[in-house]
């Protein structure tokens, strides 16, 4: 059983290096003075947050600014700490009713479905493959809620949906949230939803390596503990004219 509360303390980068060789990788390399052993695109450094059951963290901030990252990093050590943990996106739908696929009881699923924004009857009747890419979604969710887990990973949350539902969603999520003691982990770059979730701990992050953390008491922390990834690159040295591929070394055009 996970501990009822727990700190989460990330510490997320990626190589700049290529994960797969080639001549033109080389050659970028060579013109953005990249070398094998350096280059490393810091997200963050041990960004600390508090979470308990029944938690709902947010990851808002601008595309490319790592909120995906820190989401799977979040994840991870949740279910390294042996909490159950469900991703939307590794949930499979098989081809039946909307309410077969929900285990329980026919009215649990029912209420399950209108919190999730499907609670009309033709709809409830139809397969997965029958629905827009929005009521899916909302599909997942609910299926994610019925499976019993301890915290629902969700990317592009409410991405698909009008916004007038989506905080309408968001709200339903926060109400299940209390209710149920699932936690969730969101990711999104919509900020209109922020005040019908009412997080209890909202992360944004910046292009510029800047994280704040604003938990449900109104505290407000901002560290800068990632680095600028609006380029995504080191300052810009002159190139040597030389590639170097698994020990090659061969002159390029900019020598
Ligand atoms: N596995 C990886 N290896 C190397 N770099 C990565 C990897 N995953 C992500 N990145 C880089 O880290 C940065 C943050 O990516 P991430 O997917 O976390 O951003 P995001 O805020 O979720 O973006 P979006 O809103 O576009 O999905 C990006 O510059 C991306 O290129």
């Amino acid at each position: 059983m996970p501990s009822p509360a727990q700190t989460l303390s990330l510490s997320v980068s990626h190589h700049f290096r290529p994960r797969v060789n080639s001549t033109r990788a080389s050659v970028v390399m060579d013109q953005f003075g990249i070398d094998f052993e350096q280059g490393e695109h810091i997200i963050a450094r041990d960004l600390q947050f508090s979470v308990q059951p029944g938690s709902v963290v947010l990851f808002t901030g601008e595309s490319g600014s790592g909120k995906s990252s820190l989401l799977r990093s979040a994840a991870e050590q949740l279910k390294a700490a042996g909490a159950r943990v469900i991703s939307l996106a590794d949930l499979t739908l098989d081809d039946r009713c909307l309410v077969d696929l929900l285990p329980g009881a026919v009215a649990d699923g029912l209420a399950l479905l209108a919190a999730c924004g499907l609670g009309e009857a033709q709809l409830m009747l139809r397969t997965p493959s029958e629905l827009s890419d929005g009521q899916r979604y909302r599909f997942l969710l609910a299926l994610a809620v019925s499976q019993q887990a301890d915290w629902i990973v969700a990317d592009e949350f409410t991405a698909t949906l009008d916004r007038r539902l989506a905080r309408v969603i968001a709200s339903n999520l926060s109400r299940l949230a209390n209710r149920t003691g699932i936690g969730f982990l969101l990711v999104t770059t919509h900020e209109d939803i922020v005040d019908d979730l009412a997080a209890d701990v909202h992360i944004r992050c910046r292009l510029d390596g800047e994280i704040e953390v604003t938990t449900s008491d109104g505290d407000l922390k901002k560290k800068r503990c990632g680095s600028p990834t609006s380029s995504g690159s080191p300052p810009r040295p002159s190139p040597t004219g030389r590639t170097s591929l698994g020990g090659i070394i061969a002159a390029t055009a900019s020598g």
